[in-house]
């Protein structure tokens, strides 16, 4: 057996296993990558929304990050749910130790329960790879509605232009995606799915790009790949019933 890549989330648990920690580690568990966690918060959620939050004191997240960083090869990193500045600030202390960090700003879960606050997540826009907002995250970390696809692109240009050295827009339901990388923007276009299970999908597709700079590919074509299995996660959990709200995606091929 060969040892695998070791690929870290920090994030928050979602109960109801649709997104945070438990769709990274799914997506991790999926792509061939050992997933290791630090968790941020609990959170008390199922499909049809959360229903309470617990953060996770920033010394315990920073013993988690001590003991995971001290003994495992860590080659990639996805940072999501953050809601405390002070964890906020020991993620940052450690940027050095902290490769290929793909930030998906979270900030309000479908259901409409806040999550994160913009301020927050900004501290760590100066370290990412690459960062990995929805049309509304771009436009709260810039004071700004983001909607149209020419708000999107210069929404990453202005998110670019932060620190990150890579930024990816993300346009949800629309399938279609900018990505600001190297000065220039791309426009990504995926095959819309029709589903009303798409909790987590910000989560997975964030995990499977880190999961893609671990094996060392270039920002485009990991960006790229992790769309794809996020398309296909969409449509293959499109037609099963997990909840009776917004479901999750099929990580693992089940349907298919
Ligand atoms: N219904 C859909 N059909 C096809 N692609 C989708 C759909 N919903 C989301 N995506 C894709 O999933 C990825 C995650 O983006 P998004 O859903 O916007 O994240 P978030 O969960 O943070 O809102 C993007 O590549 C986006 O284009
Ligand atoms: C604990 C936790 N983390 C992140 C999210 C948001 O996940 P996302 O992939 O953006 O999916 P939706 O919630 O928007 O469907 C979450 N809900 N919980």
């Amino acid at each position: 057996m060969v040892t695998p890549p070791v690929v870290l989330t920090i994030a928050g648990s979602d109960s109801g296993g649709g997104a945070g920690i438990q769709a990274d580690l799914k997506t991790f568990a999926a792509l061939g990558v050992f997933g290791t966690s630090v968790i941020t918060a609990i959170t008390a959620q199922n499909t049809l929304g959360v229903t309470a939050v617990h953060p996770v004191p920033a010394d315990v997240v920073a013993a988690q990050l001590d003991a995971v960083l001290g003994d495992l090869p860590v080659v990639a990193v996805k940072v999501g749910m953050i809601s405390d500045p002070a964890v906020a600030k020991v993620i940052a202390e450690r940027a050095g130790d902290l490769p290929n960090l793909v930030v998906d700003p979270v900030l309000v879960a479908t259901a409409g329960s806040r999550l994160g606050e913009a301020g927050v997540v900004g501290l760590l826009l100066p370290y990412a790879r690459v960062v990995t907002p929805n049309r509304h995250e771009a436009g709260a970390l810039l004071g700004r509605r983001v909607e149209t696809v020419d708000e999107m692109v210069s929404a990453a240009a202005e998110l670019a232009a932060l620190g990150p050295r890579a930024v990816v827009v993300t346009g949800s339901e629309l399938a279609l995606d900018v990505l600001h990388v190297d000065g220039g923007s791309t426009l990504l276009r995926g095959e819309p799915v029709a589903t009303g299970n798409n909790h987590g999908s910000g989560c997975t597709f964030s995990s499977a790009i880190a999961v893609r700079l671990a094996a060392g590919d270039a920002v485009p074509s990991a960006v790229a790949a992790a769309k794809d299995y996020v398309n296909r996660g969409l449509r293959g959990g499109a037609s099963w019933r997990l909840g009776a709200g917004p479901g999750p995606l099929d990580h693992f091929g089940w349907s298919a």
